[in-house]
């Protein structure tokens, strides 16, 4: 909707109205149709505002209403009836002017903005671009570089941005609409073409061609395959290069190849799924808007290796008190070193004044005592752990939450070895843990209701995408990628190499394929692990470490290349060669394909040629599989949750939505068959077995995404 009113005699008041980001619904379109032309008719009305209701502008197009069938008038014909008004149209912009509300402002002849406005056209970040002749009108505006900037990353700008690119003409602190009803009073009667940007020649260039020929360079390389970025690449050309109208064509026809993508509807399914994740509930029916968090306003930090650095700096950006405890001395002065000049580079960043004087250092605990949340990051050892929270128990005051950031270790038997089990939970923080959105919190079997909300509100206060799962061996993410790894271990054996692996899922649009990101984490990490758990032992009689393990296929090639001293990057050999320990740039390594050909000699293994596409079946697929497992177990709660953790914690490219997502793009009955295919080639590797719940959803019909939750609800009661 959209509600008309005459302010101070001649001015015409349009007010938007849908809560909460006055999005451009059927109806909200039909109110500005119609009150636009209201304002346009009465005489008395010499000039018009538009503005939000509840001090938002407008967040754009109804993003819920593109699944559907689209109603009401078309944005385009709408935008360009306000730019051809014979009234001066003045933007008052609060809150937010996002895609089509920044084109919306855009086609009116001034724009007034609040100091405290984030404006932006983030269409790409939806599969989209802005196509409602925002491609068009925002380069002539603000010219070729900036324009481009702004619609291929789709990052939003301050107000003190806007103005200095010249997208808003004056910012305010006072009230918007006040300022903006008064200016438009001053300028009734003016003439507008000089205001009307659809008249405007786009800003020549140097060299047109070689700018648009490196950008499009630039957005391919970190685009992933994205198809969206290119896009709009494609339309800002036009706009640099064609008549207005004709470039306002070329935005449509790129617009409607987008529209109907599959990238598109993947990235709209990611944005809702970001919001859904907020909405948590735990098996005992307790849900996100039924519980209370504790207060929190001091917290600690225990153990300041690499996690534990990252923890700290993000807890004091987000403005708590932090007490930081590491016992080795050495650590403890690097650590500090290394917090002060992280938060000295967030600060410079952010455009504020670091704030280091809320953290107190300290190499024992008693500065604990008082804090009402702890974060333990000692190294990845129970015992070591256990020994941590029987001192936290014994120092912290009554009601202290314990939150653990362990990679995977048993959340019920930590939380048994404290008097008050009710308030531990995992807070499961990614590298590095200042910069990466995603957090795991992981509750036990006695985890409180109230301990659960406390670390999800403190992750979003912290910015992060929280999702709240359940306890078992590496939580949802590491859980999941087990079988991924182990797929891409076994293609080895069998023929490929590590570049071949990476290379197809690096294709597939992962930042790093598996070996590269192994080389990246440290391959002793998951050797450590596997050592305790005494799958990377040699058997006495052989020396070998045995290719077989509980009756399940085992490849032990990680845990020998670990025996060479070969972590990855910080020795500068891995699955790759460096340059030196601590080199970024992975060179294939001739020492691998020797390694290899010998270990499958040794073995009687006789390489095959592997395809890519096989890669991509065997590593997804087995993580899809395990996916399934986890919600079949109730460990993930529904797809979104997987698909979160996937998107903002292990690079999954957004533009595919998360495994949970892409198995439903490519087929429950595809992905069942092709399990049981390699299943029935590799019966000795049961993750490659299809699971129940995917059977049974195969077996109804394979019911599309957003209906699983409901039909898991039924089945886990049979399973
Ligand atoms: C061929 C067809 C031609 C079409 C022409 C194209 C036109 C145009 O170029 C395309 C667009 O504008 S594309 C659009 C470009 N615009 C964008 O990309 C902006 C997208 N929005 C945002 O980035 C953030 O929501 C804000 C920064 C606005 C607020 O952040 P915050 O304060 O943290 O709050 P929050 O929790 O995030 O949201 C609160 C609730 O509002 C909901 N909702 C929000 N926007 C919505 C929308 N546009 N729609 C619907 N709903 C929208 C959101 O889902 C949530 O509800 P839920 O029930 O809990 O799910
Ligand atoms: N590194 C990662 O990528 C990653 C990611 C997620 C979670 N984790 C988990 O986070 C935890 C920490 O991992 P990390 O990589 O930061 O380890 P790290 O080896 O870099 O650091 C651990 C630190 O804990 C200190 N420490 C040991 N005992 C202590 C004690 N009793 N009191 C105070 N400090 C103590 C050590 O001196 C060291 O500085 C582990 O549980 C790990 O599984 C790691």
């Amino acid at each position: 909707m959209a509600q008309f009113s005459r302010v101070s005699g001649s001015v015409g008041l349009i007010t938007l109205q849908n809560p909460p980001v006055n999005a451009l619904s059927a109806a909200v379109r039909q109110g500005i149709v119609d009150t636009v032309n209201k304002a346009l008719q009465e005489p008395e009305v010499k000039s018009v505002v538009i503005c939000g209701q509840n001090k938002v502008f407008c967040g754009g197009a109804d993003i819920k209403s593109f699944r559907g069938v689209m109603t009401g008038p078309p944005l385009i014909p709408m935008i360009h009836a306000i730019e051809a008004s014979t009234k001066p149209v003045v933007a008052a912009i609060e809150g937010i002017a996002l895609g089509g509300g920044l084109e919306l402002a855009l086609a009116c002849h001034y724009r007034i903005s609040h100091t405290k406005a984030r404006l932006g056209l983030p269409e790409v970040t939806l599969g989209l671009l802005p196509a409602a002749a925002g491609s068009q009108r925002l380069p002539r505006l603000i010219g070729i570089t900036a324009a481009l900037d702004l619609i291929t990353t789709g990052r939003h700008v301050t107000a003190a941005e806007a103005l200095q690119l010249g997208i808003v003409d004056h910012v305010t602190d006072q009230n918007t609409v006040d300022v903006a009803l008064k200016f438009a009073s001053s300028v009734a009667g003016k003439p507008l073409d000089a205001r009307r940007i659809s008249l405007y020649p786009c800003p020549p260039s140097d060299d047109t061609d070689a700018l648009f020929e490196e950008a499009m360079q630039r957005v391919r390389r970190s685009a992933r395959g994205a198809i969206a970025p290119v896009a709009c690449v494609q339309a800002v050309r036009a706009a640099a290069t064609l008549p207005y109208a004709q470039g306002l064509e070329r935005e449509k026809e790129l617009m409607a190849t987008l529209f109907t993508s599959g990238q598109a509807r993947a990235l709209q399914y990611s944005f809702f799924a970001q919001r859904a994740v907020g909405r948590w509930s735990m098996p005992s029916g307790a849900q996100w808007d039924t519980v209370e968090p504790l207060p929190v306003q001091k917290t600690a930090v225990i153990g300041l290796g690499t996690m534990g650095r990252g923890i700290v700096v993000a807890l004091t950006q987000a403005g708590f008190s932090v007490v930081a405890v590491e016992t080795h001395e050495k650590q403890l002065t690097q650590a500090k070193q290394a917090i002060e000049e992280m938060l000295i580079r967030g600060a410079k960043r952010r455009g504020v004044t670091p704030e280091h004087d809320t953290i107190t250092y300290s190499h024992s605990m008693e500065p604990v005592a008082n804090v009402d949340l702890v974060i333990e990051a000692v190294f990845e050892d129970m015992v070591l752990k256990e020994k941590v929270f029987q001192q936290l128990s014994a120092v912290c005051k009554p009601g202290t939450l314990l939150c653990t950031n362990t990679s995977g270790l048993d959340i019920d038997h930590l939380a048994s070895k404290t008097p008050n089990p009710e308030l531990v939970v995992g807070m499961h923080f990614f590298a590095p843990a200042h910069v990466m959105k995603l957090l795991e919190v992981v509750y036990g079997r006695q985890s409180s209701p109230r301990a659960v909300a406390t670390a999800m509100q403190l992750g979003k206060k912290m910015g992060k995408v929280s999702v709240a799962v359940g306890n078992c061996l590496g939580f949802v993410g590491n859980r999941m990628l087990k079988p991924y790894m182990n797929q891409a271990f076994f293609l080895l054996e069998e023929g490929a190499s590590p570049e071949l692996v990476d290379q197809a899922l690096e294709e597939f649009g992962f930042i790093m394929g598996p070996f590269r990101m192994s080389d990246l984490s440290g391959i002793d990490v998951g050797w450590r692990i596997r050592k305790e758990e005494g799958l990377a032992v040699p058997d006495q009689r052989t020396g070998q470490i045995p290719r077989m393990q509980k009756g399940c296929r085992y490849s032990p090639v990680g845990d020998l290349i670990c025996e060479q001293g070969r972590f990855g990057q910080k020795t500068g050999q891995g699955w790759y060669r460096y340059d030196k320990p601590g080199g970024r740039v992975a060179r294939p390594d001739p020492w691998m394909q020797t390694f290899l050909n010998q270990y499958r000699a040794t073995h009687g293994l006789v390489p095959r040629r592997i395809d890519p596409k096989e890669v991509l079946e065997r590593c997804l697929y087995a993580l899809i599989n395990e996916g399934f497992q986890t919600l079949e177990e109730g460990i993930a709660a529904a797809p979104e949750d997987i698909d979160v953790i996937y998107v903002f914690g292990y690079s999954w490219p957004q533009h595919r939505g998360g495994p949970m997502f892409y198995a439903d793009m490519v087929g429950l009955e595809k992905i069942m068959d092709r399990l049981e295919h390699y299943h029935q080639a590799h019966p000795d590797v049961p993750s490659l077995q299809p699971c129940n719940l995917l059977r049974k959803l195969v077996a109804i019909g394979s019911p599309p995404i957003h209906k699983w939750s409901q039909v898991m609800k039924t089945l886990r009661s049979q399973l």
